[in-house]
């Protein structure tokens, strides 16, 4: 079922489809089981609808009951940190005045994930508002033994960017100026506090594009992009961050600032240091500036909403309207006429295209209106990408209740997700390790671009040989000797 287009071309390629698990409650389907539209997006958005929601717009507190700690759900122990105590208020109050956040309820919204599926306890967040302050930061933490959990815009899907303990929240909110932005080359310098949507604006006033582009984009801050290595919606055209980010400033654990944020396109001197941050998930260090390629902004952009039995998005963009028209069209008459496609809808004006984004960019928000939601992020070979939907409906009975594949074609990457009204164990039992073993099987990867953390790092092994798991824990060793950073996280589960 996948559309042929000529290599290289389509920008973007998306993909989706829904129906209810046997037995479950769920929107009527269609007789061949798809939904008419995605799941939990109703017809009047189709029709045109609201702006997008985007995650982390709704406070957690708005929506359902109190998140189980994760500490009582899962099993993990507390590592021997030291607890934060009056007096290390004190001193955090010297090196951040006016912004120590101790108040439980603001807390609430950084203990808790965007998901309401992981909750830390952490008494206190801070907010730094430059390089120098998180050095100071990190330096006092580390002589004191307290666990770090940095934190951008706090959207993540794998239980990352929350303490799971009492970690100390470090926030890179307040770490939101832009640098400088070069009107020739794109590129852009700034502090990894800056919201991706605001950037994109920023860039696209100056005739640039972000190389990046995420459903999250009204919340997650650009460090924490990085530090998660977050694919997106524009990876097939513009390549993954590690391609697109020309440097990066980080802190170390022991409050050392590690300055490689050059803008260079060329810089062959030794081992690359900024990728060992970049997907590190705040494990190595805290970025807090990055330098990033911007391209210039097409000049034309189509966006095709092709039917059933899946549901694609294709975008295209280039820099001559009539030309792209052209092709796309040959392409559409070439996918009608042989039946590949049985229907479909085209869109070249901003409104229409950002009406169709919407629907694909909605369905985790969505999803996330069902009940409680078991992610995972698969990459697997295209031929294989369905069949692991297929298998589970097959396999899975109440409680789930919908199982949705949806992702990125272009990608490889599968986005499985299974819902069910509450969280349920003997539900976690049935998907784990069935997933990762069928990933496993087919030498995919159990983990395409939301990252590991909390969640994933037992499957680890599953996508990565011992070798390679004993390196990185040496990397974790050599720069956090005292395992500070973001604990619990992105390692596999010592023994
Ligand atoms: O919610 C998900 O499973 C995927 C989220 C995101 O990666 C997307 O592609 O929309
Ligand atoms: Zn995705």
């Amino acid at each position: 079922m996948v559309p042929r287009l000529s290599s290289g071309w389509p920008s973007r390629l998306f993909w989706w489809r829904a129906a209810r698990t046997p037995g479950a409650h769920g929107q009527p389907s269609t007789r061949n089981g798809a939904s008419r539209v995605p799941p939990g997006v109703s017809p009047r958005v189709l029709a045109g609808g609201g702006p997008a929601v985007r995650r982390g717009s709704s406070s957690p507190s708005s929506r359902g009951p109190e998140v189980a700690l994760t500490c009582e759900r899962y099993p993990v122990r507390r590592l021997p940190f030291s607890v934060v105590s009056e007096e290390d208020l004190a001193s955090f109050e010297r090196i951040v005045p006016g912004r120590v956040v101790t108040d439980p309820e603001e807390l609430e919204a950084s203990n808790v994930d965007w998901l309401r599926t992981m909750r830390g306890c952490s008494k206190v967040l801070l907010k730094p508002r430059t390089t120098e302050e998180v050095s100071c930061i990190l330096r006092y933490c580390h002589g004191r033994n307290l666990a770090v959990n940095p934190q951008g815009g706090n959207t993540g899907l794998v239980g990352g960017s929350v303490p799971v303990f009492d970690e100390v929240i470090l926030s890179t909110a307040l770490m939101n100026q832009v640098i400088s932005f070069h009107s020739v080359s794109g590129t852009l310098v700034c502090q990894a506090g800056c919201v991706l949507e605001e950037l994109s604006r920023y860039v696209e006033e100056r005739g640039f594009v972000v190389p990046l582009d995420l459903g999250a984009k009204g919340s997650c801050h650009i460090g924490g992009n990085l530090a998660t290595n977050a694919g997106g919606l524009r990876l097939l055209r513009y390549g993954s961050l590690r391609g697109t980010v020309l440097g990066l400033e980080a802190v170390l654990a022991d409050g050392t600032v590690l300055n490689c944020l050059t803008s260079l396109r060329k810089d062959n001197t030794g081992y690359d240091l900024k990728q060992l941050f970049i997907g590190s998930e705040g494990t190595l260090g805290v970025i807090t500036a990055v330098s990033i390629l911007c391209p210039p902004k097409p000049g034309a952009v189509n966006v095709a909403f092709l039917e059933s039995p899946f549901y694609v998005l294709v975008e295209t963009s280039g820099s001559r309207a009539e030309h792209d028209a052209e092709k796309l069209g040959g392409f559409l008459d070439q996918a009608l006429g042989s039946g590949l496609v049985t229907d479909g809808t085209l869109a070249t004006d901003q409104r229409k295209v950002k009406m169709l984004w919407a629907l694909r960019e909605r369905i985790t928000e969505a999803l996330s209106r069902d009940g409680h939601v078991y992610k995972y992020d698969v990459s697997l070979p295209l031929d294989r990408l369905y069949d692991l939907v297929t298998d589970l409906r097959a396999r899975l009975r109440p409680p789930a209740k919908h199982v949705v594949g949806y992702g990125h074609l272009g990608d490889g990457n599968l986005h499985l997700n299974v819902t069910a009204e509450a969280f349920s164990a003997p539900l976690l039992g049935d998907l784990e390790p069935y997933v990762y073993e069928w990933t496993a099987g087919q030498r995919g990867s159990v983990s395409a671009e939301h990252g590991v953390g909390f969640r994933k790092r037992g499957a680890l092994g599953y996508s990565k040989p011992p070798e390679a798991l004993q390196l990185m824990q040496q990397l974790k060793t050599l720069l956090d000797p005292k395992g500070i950073l973001n604990p619990y996280k992105t390692l596999p589960v010592q023994a």
